[in-house]
């Protein structure tokens, strides 16, 4: 269970993330939706022990994270990938992976071979050793699920991966990310795009101001008016 209570962030004035709480399972791909600048992203930093909230925590299981660094809470099980891909360019594809799977590997041999596995599950085996910097944009973004997931992961917090995707390429990222959820990995996601919010979202919560305005199953919070005014700019909803 990974579980928000009454979190608040503020930089200065402004309150990024203003008394939000929810909760997720790992049988559960939750979507995180709402306007540039609603708190998603800072959100995330704190789900995964970047940011320490200004007022409430974050449990994962019995530990509270709001109290942890953030290589502890990715060693603990939750690894988050970035808006901005963030691959070594100048390693190959299975050295950027093997970086991840040191993680928990005790030896050479057990991360090369985890980490393969993990290429082989994200789809990118046939360029396991090409160097980053020669990936294509959709295979960067497999590379930093892949990079993520080799650190073993319990949670998956993805920051609008599909971002820069056509809608093919879009679902051919959401084919991957529901082949790791069936194999148990709980799966939040920062997305701007609807079409996978209802393809992949099975429980989804809107923010707008740092607050959570709308929570449920995505046909309810994608009707919901105040989610219409606040993120598809609909006036008189
Ligand atoms: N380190 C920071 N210092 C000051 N203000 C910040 C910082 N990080 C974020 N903010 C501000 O906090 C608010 C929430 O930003 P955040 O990036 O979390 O929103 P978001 O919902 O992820 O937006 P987007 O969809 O554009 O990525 C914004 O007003 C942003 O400018």
């Amino acid at each position: 269970m990974l579980r928000a209570e009454n979190v608040s962030v503020r930089f200065g004035g402004l309150r990024a993330v203003d008394d939000l709480s929810f909760q997720t399972q790992t049988d559960q791909i939750l979507c995180i939706i709402g306007p540039n600048g609603a708190g998603k992203t800072t959100l995330f930093s704190v789900l995964s022990g970047f940011l320490k909230p200004t007022e409430g925590r974050v449990r994962f299981n019995d530990l509270d994270v709001s109290a942890m660094r953030a290589d502890r809470v990715a060693l603990a099980g939750i690894a988050r990938t970035f808006q901005i891909v963030k691959p070594f360019r100048d390693m190959t594809v299975l050295d950027n992976v093997m970086v991840g799977a040191y993680a928990h590997a005790t030896s050479y041999k057990e991360a090369r071979a985890h980490a393969l596995s993990i290429i082989d599950e994200v789809d990118l085996h046939r360029k396991r050793d090409f160097l980053a910097s020669y990936l294509t944009l959709p295979d960067l973004k497999r590379l930093e699920v892949a990079r993520a997931l080799a650190t073993r992961p319990t949670y998956l917090l993805l920051d609008e991966v599909m971002a820069g995707l056509n809608l093919r390429e879009q679902h051919e990222v959401a084919d991957m990310i529901e082949k790791v959820h069936q194999r148990g990995v709980g799966v939040l996601l920062v997305e701007h795009s609807l079409a996978i919010v209802q393809r992949l979202g099975q429980h989804v919560l809107c923010m707008d101001s740092g607050r959570l305005i709308a929570e449920g199953t995505a046909a309810d919070v994608i009707q919901c008016e105040a989610v219409q005014v606040a993120y598809m700019g609909i006036v008189n909803a």
